[in-house]
């Protein structure tokens, strides 16, 4: 199955900034990391996707067909997790997830098994009486993928299913995003690199609109051999490295401090080693403005 978006464009109000510009990439199943800081796009994009927003240009194409055209069998094959929490919080989780069930047609057997089956895999059976509101910010975010796989979708969206959450919960989600997205084509949108670097097949790197590149975290991060160094200076070096490079880590030392610097150009004053890339190194690369 293949999800396509064709040169998707997109401008909220008449003479302001393209949210999307002529975006295209093609979907299969996996899972896809989008990236980019804010207002990048990647909710007008997942808005696009899930059919909530029309687009200006281009089309959505879902296994050779536009969705337009596909309706309801269309959302019948998918999942979306939206970025709001707190919509449903004086509704028990059980009560949600029947009510969500109900929004999307399942028969009432069908949603007794589904709704216990899930409530099993989130690992929330124990909460299903409790009030969403009495959440933690982890346990709401799993009650929300719960909803979003009620129909076993082919697609699942997810916006920034991380936000958030503390170091233990994210894991825990990476982790139980990586175990459900067998089969499926899943796109996550974050601007938190570790989210998506070790269960992401492909990352799609999304700038002022516009698709940069896309490709997996492997692949990416080879185009940054040779732009990425280390650097040991004296603490009144500081500043001028600050000011003239993207400095993607500090590490203080007794007398010393290591710098950690991405650039087409390293500096010709000082010495250095050559340092092996990562994505954060190609964030910073790619997103950082004015160095
Ligand atoms: N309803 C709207 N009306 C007008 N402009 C909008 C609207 N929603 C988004 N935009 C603009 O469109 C651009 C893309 O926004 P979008 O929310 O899609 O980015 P994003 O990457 O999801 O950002 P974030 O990470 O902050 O959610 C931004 O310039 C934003 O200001």
């Amino acid at each position: 199955m293949e999800l396509a978006l064709n040169r998707i464009s997109k401008t909220y109000k008449k003479g302001s900034v393209k949210a999307l510009d002529n975006f295209s990439v093609i979907l299969t199943p996996g899972v896809y990391g989008l990236l980019g800081p804010n207002g990048a796009g990647k909710s007008t994009l997942m808005n696009i996707i899930t059919d909530n927003l029309n687009a200006d240009g281009g089309e959505v194409v879902y296994g050779g067909e536009n969705i337009k055209k596909l309706g309801k069998d269309y959302r019948a094959v998918l999942g979306y997790m939206p970025q709001q929490q707190g919509l449903y919080d004086d509704f028990t989780l059980n009560r949600f997830l029947w009510y969500m069930a109900a929004l999307k047609g399942l028969k009432k057997k069908e949603a007794k098994e589904k709704i216990t089956q899930l409530l099993e895999t989130v690992n929330l059976t124990d909460a299903a009486h409790k009030k969403l509101g009495s959440f933690s910010g982890g346990m709401k975010q799993r009650a929300l993928i719960a909803q979003a796989l009620l129909n076993n979708p082919e697609i699942l969206i997810l916006d920034e299913p991380t936000a958030g959450l503390d170091p233990k919960e994210r894991i825990r989600i990476r982790n139980f995003i990586s175990e459900i997205a067998e089969d499926k084509i899943v796109l996550i949108s974050t601007h938190v690199v570790s989210d998506i670097e070790f269960i992401a097949k492909e990352i799609i790197l999304l700038k002022k609109g516009q698709l940069i590149s896309h490709d997996s975290p492997n692949k990416l991060t080879k185009e940054l051999e040779n732009k990425v160094f280390e650097v040991e200076i004296q603490r009144e070096d500081l500043k001028y490295f600050q000011d003239n490079y993207r400095v993607s880590n500090l590490c203080h030392n007794d007398n010393s401090i290591i710098v950690r610097i991405v650039t087409d150009n390293p500096p010709t004053d000082f010495q250095y080693t050559t340092a092996k890339p990562t994505l954060e190194d190609l964030y910073l690369y790619i997103f950082e403005q004015g160095i």
